[in-house]
């Protein structure tokens, strides 16, 4: 198979662009979540409308009628969790936060608790809430917190996404093998089985980089 050795991560932005226009239908409460966030200055760092629509396919995958968010900011891929047929939970720290997103998910099966996820999660188990996915999208510092009270939110057979897991590695300086992280704990874990997805990530003023997530079922 012929291979063009000069294609690199710069370039998939071309691939991006053809993709999400090709593959992605118009959807006016999605750009409206976009424009509404952006008017109130939050910071853009929602998933891609691509990974909105990979998250969206994984939870039917799994038939999620249940869906867990922990970090919300605007709601934007809590929409895609909501139209694609789940009753989304998230968490949010910030109220301001959470008061745009509520304002974006107007007419959805969603709820917002406002709160430290650490602090919210505990609750949630105590009441002995059960989700088909969770989606981990908060501090990249407690990734590995999170993760466990994931699991035991989690249905048998549910499955959990970790996003960002590429680049807190390489920030938090955990790509030594030696050191914990979220991958080494995951790897020891025998509730679950997982795998690490690396992505592009696209950057708005400077070259791509590569991110990536990780995705786990749970046994
Ligand atoms: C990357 S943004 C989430 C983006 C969103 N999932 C999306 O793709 O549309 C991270 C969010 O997590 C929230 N967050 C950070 N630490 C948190 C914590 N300890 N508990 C709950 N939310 C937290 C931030 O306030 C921010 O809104």
């Amino acid at each position: 198979m012929a291979q063009d050795a000069s294609f690199n991560v710069a370039q998939t932005s071309a691939v991006i662009a053809l993709a999400t226009d090709s593959l992605l239908p118009p959807n006016p409460r999605l750009d409206n979540a976009l424009t509404n966030s952006a008017t109130h200055g939050l910071r853009p760092i929602q998933v891609t409308p691509l990974a909105g629509q990979l998250l969206a396919i994984q939870a039917q995958l799994v038939g999620a009628k249940s869906v867990l968010e922990i970090g919300v900011l605007g709601g934007y891929s809590t929409i895609w969790f909501a139209e694609a047929g789940a009753r989304v939970t998230g968490i949010e720290i910030d109220a301001r936060h959470r008061d745009i997103a509520l304002e974006n998910v107007k007419g959805l099966d969603v709820d917002i608790l406002l709160g430290d996820a650490l602090e919210v999660l505990p609750r949630l188990a105590a009441e002995r809430r059960v989700f088909d996915f969770v989606f981990i999208d908060a501090s990249w510092e407690t990734q590995w917190e999170y993760f466990d009270w994931a699991v035991k939110l989690t249905r048998p057979r549910g499955a959990i996404y970790v996003d960002n897991v590429v680049r807190a590695l390489v920030e938090n300086e955990t790509l030594d093998k030696t050191k914990e992280s979220l991958v080494t704990r995951v790897g020891r874990d025998e509730r679950v089985r997982a795998t690490l997805v690396p992505t592009v990530f696209q950057q708005k003023s400077a070259e791509n980089e590569v991110d990536g997530f990780l995705l786990a079922i749970v046994n």
